[in-house]
């Protein structure tokens, strides 16, 4: 298989130029310190300027740049910058290539694949690197922009020590992989690398794993710079091919072409520690980027020749320096001092690079059917040469030299391949436009779906509005029928104005009916009159019977008189009885409820006093128990707590005593040692004294007789003072022994319990004998508060019972009494009620008599009498009312024609028709109305009298008038 690189998309892609060149976009990004550096100390030595366009190396200034993306630049940022609007231009039909640029263990691998994490997204992973974020935003942008015929295809090679390996070839050994030719594209500029994989991807996952798969085989390495040093460019490109329909309906074919380039890192063999393979593949890198540099150098010098045919990766990369392709560089540098050389050589790089123009051109959309008959021209032409070549071989084998034949195979082959590269493509193209057929075909299968959705729609619509016409008849029978009913009820409001009317006419019709009822009053009167001469002859005839039964009436009068006296005594003894009875009943009362009263006041008065006391008392004792047990208590505590003191003092003084008499017995021993040694050494010394004296006396006696008076008195008064000292010896010691004697007495009454005086016991027993004595005042204080507290209870217990026992025996004193009067007035009434009654019984017996023989005379009597009455009402003539009397008609609405139903009046006029009612056209109405009531029955006087039931007699009917007059004014 076989595919151009780096050139015009298609063979048969027409080229559009944009208008002006324009320079490569070039961008530098500085990586962070890594670890050895940090380790190594270096310093930082770059500074980013104002703005993010230049850069300072070690205070060298280097810029502008398109974009200076210092430590805390993200991929987000580079890509936003840098490549999001080159996808733009990809997916609009243009060819785009990003390559970083830079020295090893830069960044490069890191900017254009990104962290090696396990992210679908780079929404997950923000480490993720140009490569995947253009894949993703082209199939975005696609989705976005509605496209739904399109086609994307990767490849990935490696450009390894001047030689081309596919990254996506199924074989997975390094040594088995199969270098890849390019050569010179005849008809375009560019060269044509055969056979790479050009994987369809169909969704992003498929291009991360295309990425992970060659990733996974491209060379790296560890080397002192980078602990995976990519040993090879790599290239990575996404073909875009987007299908489109022109107005006529035209297939046309749009395509574009993203190259992502990263190149191997430019390095000092020395300093990346590159030995044997390592070190050649470093020299080759290196030569690769010194033709690049020349390239560049080249192409901004406006040289006439430019070396791109020096190396492969000049070769590959010829449309995108200076070519047809927009074109953008990524220049990665470290801040570290140590790479302060290689920064600077980067810089250098990237600003010549700045100065690359190309003039990018836009593939133009070109129909189907050209770019087949393209591809079927070409691969005519190719086979041409091709069999003209191998003819041409077969006479060259034949006559010329066997160079020429070596070149002519060559050729021979290059054009086969050539050939097999264009039918590959031709392959390629068929195939996209099929898996564009496919992706037609699911969007005509969509479109038919949703065009079957469209027609199920305006089925439904056309339902919907069926039912809605059918609703809007039902609403319009609706609004007819409530048109109907409301004709139906203007009128019955014209019908019930006409009956307010016609009621109004019987109300007049009804006064009349009254004066009528006036005029059978009088008639009444009239027969009254009839009534009372039938009374007054009534009258005689009783008078008549009156007479004759007079003498019974006699008889019957006295006995009534007997009765009527003896009745008026009886009932005037009987309301004395009663009255007096009730008196006493009253007074009874009274006296009963006064008793009742006091009784319960005394009651209370004892319960209450009782309580008070028993309270009160229970109180003191309660308070003087507790007081006194407190008191005994604290006495009682306080007496021990003396006591314990006192033994304690005791005790003390005891010890005190024992110690004083142990310390004072060697003393005293020692003092009677002493006093008695004295005595005996002054004794002693009197003695000598006197004997030398003696002694003295002898020898001067002898010796001069003269000086014996002085001498003699000299011993005299010697001797006096000898015997004056001796007495205040005697003194002295005589003092010590009484007061040795004294301490002795001491210690032996402190033994005896005696000598208490003498110490501070006596002090607390003074206390406590105190505390003793007020305790004892106190106690006999509260015993006889105690005492007289019950004597004052019981002095107030006595006072009320006595009250007590006066109140009750006041009472008794003056109920006994009344009791009696009570007692002897009721035996009394009952006495004369006994009489009453026996009399009573007498009485009504002899009347009972009386009264039964005359009643029966008395009913004969009146038999007849009613009979005559009979007789009389008979001969009674009624006279007639007057038939010519105007009596009310019944009045009943009147029955609207079907003309005046279908056109009703307006509720207005219904309701103003009775403000307007005037004049001669009132009248008329009136008039016709009046015309339409129908009479239904005329009442005569009589007949009314006879048929109504209220009116039934003429007191009747004028009490119903008085009623009705009633209501009349009430209303
Ligand atoms: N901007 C950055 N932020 C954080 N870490 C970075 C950055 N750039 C590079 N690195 C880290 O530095 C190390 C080297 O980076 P990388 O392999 O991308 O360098 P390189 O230029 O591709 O090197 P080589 O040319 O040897 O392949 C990696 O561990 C990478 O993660």
């Amino acid at each position: 298989m076989d595919t151009t690189m780096f050139t015009s998309i298609m063979a048969s892609t027409k080229k559009k130029h944009s208008d002006l060149p324009t320079n490569l976009r070039v961008a530098v990004r500085i990586r962070p310190m890594n670890a050895t550096e940090k380790k190594d100390k270096c310093s930082n030595i770059v500074k980013v300027e104002k703005f993010n366009t230049s850069v300072q190396c070690k205070g060298k200034p280097f810029g502008p740049f398109f974009k200076v993306f210092d430590e805390n630049a993200t991929q987000e940022d580079v890509y936003k910058d840098v490549v999001s609007s080159q996808t733009k231009k990809v997916i609009s039909g243009f060819n785009c290539t990003v390559f970083a640029y830079g020295q090893t263990g830069t960044g490069k691998t890191f900017t254009m694949e990104g962290g090696k994490g396990d992210a679908k997204s780079s929404k997950d992973d923000t480490s993720t690197g140009i490569i995947p974020r253009a894949v993703e935003d082209i199939f975005e942008q696609l989705e976005a922009s509605g496209c739904e015929e399109y086609s994307l295809r990767v490849s990935y090679v490696e450009l390894y020590n001047e030689e081309l390996f596919d990254l996506l070839a199924a074989n997975t050994e390094a040594d088995d992989r199969e270098r890849l030719r390019i050569y010179d594209d005849p008809s375009k500029k560019g060269v044509i690398v055969s056979g790479v994989e050009e994987v369809p991807v169909r969704s992003r996952a498929d291009v991360y794993k295309l990425l992970e798969l060659g990733a996974e085989k491209r060379r790296t390495a560890a080397t002192l710079m980078n602990q995976r040093s990519s040993r090879s460019h790599s290239l990575f490109m996404v073909n875009v091919v987007v299908r489109e329909n022109s107005i006529s309906g035209e297939e046309l074919v749009k395509q574009g072409k993203l190259n992502l380039v990263d190149l191997a890192g430019s390095e000092n063999i020395g300093r990346s520690g590159a030995q044997g393979n390592r070190a050649k593949e470093a020299g080759s890198i290196n030569q690769s980027l010194l033709t690049l540099g020349r390239v560049i150098r080249s192409l901004t010098t406006n040289a006439q020749h430019i070396p791109y045919r020096e190396s492969k990766l000049t070769r590959l990369l010829q449309d995108s320096l200076g070519g047809s392709t927009i074109t953008s560089l990524i220049a990665t540098m470290s801040p570290a001092s140590d790479n302060f050389e290689e920064s600077q050589s980067t810089l250098e790089y990237a600003m010549r690079a700045a100065n690359i123009k190309n003039k990018p051109i836009c593939n133009t959309k070109v129909s189907k059917k050209t770019i087949l008959k393209e591809y079927s021209d070409e691969i005519e032409k190719l086979r041409r040469d091709l069999r003209a070549a191998r003819e041409k071989n077969g006479v060259i084998i034949s006559e010329e030299s066997h160079e020429e034949f070596q070149r002519s195979t060559a050729r021979a082959q290059e054009l086969e391949e050539q050939l097999n590269s264009v039918v590959d493509r031709l392959r390629r193209f068929t195939e996209d436009l099929m898996h564009m057929d496919e992706q037609y075909k699911h969007v005509f299968e969509r479109k038919c779906e949703l065009e079957d959705r469209l027609r199920e729609r305006y089925r439904n619509l056309a339902e919907a509005e069926k039912e809605i016409e059918d609703k809007k008849d039902e609403i319009r029978m609706y609004t007819s029928g409530l048109e109907k009913m409301y004709v139906a009820a203007c009128q019955t409001f014209g019908q019930a104005k006409q009956m307010r009317e016609s009621a109004d006419d019987m109300k007049q019709d009804l006064m009349a009916h009254w004066r009528k009822i006036d005029e059978m009053a009088a008639s009444n009167d009239k027969n009254q009159a009839m009534v009372n001469s039938f009374a007054e002859k009534m009258g005689l005839f009783v008078n008549q019977v009156s007479d004759l039964s007079a003498e019974d009436s006699k008889k019957e009068e006295e006995i009534r008189k007997t009765i009527e006296s003896d009745k008026e005594v009886s009932v005037a003894s009987t309301r004395n009885i009663k009255s007096e009875f009730q008196q006493n009943a009253s007074e009874t009362r009274e006296l009963i409820s006064y008793l009742k009263e006091s009784g319960e006041k005394i009651d209370n008065n004892f319960d209450k006093n009782i309580r008070t006391f028993a309270q009160r008392n229970d109180e003191t004792i309660k308070q003087n128990i507790e007081k006194f047990a407190k008191l005994f208590v604290t006495t009682f505590s306080d007496a021990q707590k003396t006591n314990e003191i006192l033994f304690a003092k005791l005790e003390a003084i005891k010890h005190q005593f024992e110690e004083f008499r142990k310390e004072v017995d060697p003393l005293m021993n020692e003092l009677r040692g002493s006093a008695t040694e004295n005595m005996e050494r002054r004794a002693r010394e009197r003695d000598l004294i006197r004997e030398s004296t003696n002694s003295g006396l002898h020898v001067i006696m002898d010796f001069c007789k003269k000086m014996m008076e002085q001498v003699k008195t000299t011993s005299e008064n010697l001797a006096t003072k000898i015997d004056e000292s001796q007495i205040a010896d005697q003194e002295s010691v005589e003092k010590t022994i009484s007061t040795i004697g004294t301490l002795g007495d001491v210690i032996m009454s402190l033994d005896d319990g005696v000598g208490e005086e003498t110490c501070d016991v006596c002090e607390i027993k003074e206390e406590t004998k105190i505390h003793f004595d007020t305790n004892q005042e106190s106690m006999n204080t509260t015993t006889a508060e105690f005492s007289a507290e019950i004597a004052k209870i019981s002095t107030e217990i006595q006072n009320i019972s006595s009250k007590f026992i006066e109140d009750a025996s006041e009472c008794r004193s003056s109920i006994v009494p009344q009791f009696e009067a009570i007692r002897n007035k009721n035996d009394e009434i009952a006495e004369n009620c006994d009489k009453l009654e026996n009399e009573i019984r007498r009485r009504t017996e002899n009347v009972a008599t009386i009264m039964t023989t005359k009643s029966s005379e008395f009913v004969e009597n009146i038999g007849n009498v009613i009979k005559e009455a009979n007789e009389t009402i008979a001969s009674i003539e009624y006279s007639k009312v007057d038939p010519k009397a105007r009596v009310p008609a019944r009045i009943t609405a009147p029955v609207l024609t079907e003309r005046e139903l279908c056109k009703p009046p307006q509720p207005e006029s219904v309701l103003n028709s009775g403000e307007v009612e005037t004049g001669q056209e009132d009248n008329d109405e009136i008039t016709s109305t009046k015309q339409n009531r129908r009479v239904t029955t005329f009442m005569r006087r009589d007949s009314l009298l006879d048929t109504t039931n209220i009116f039934s007699s003429p007191t009747s009917l004028l009490q119903r008038r008085a009623e009705i007059a009633e209501e009349d004014e009430e209303n």
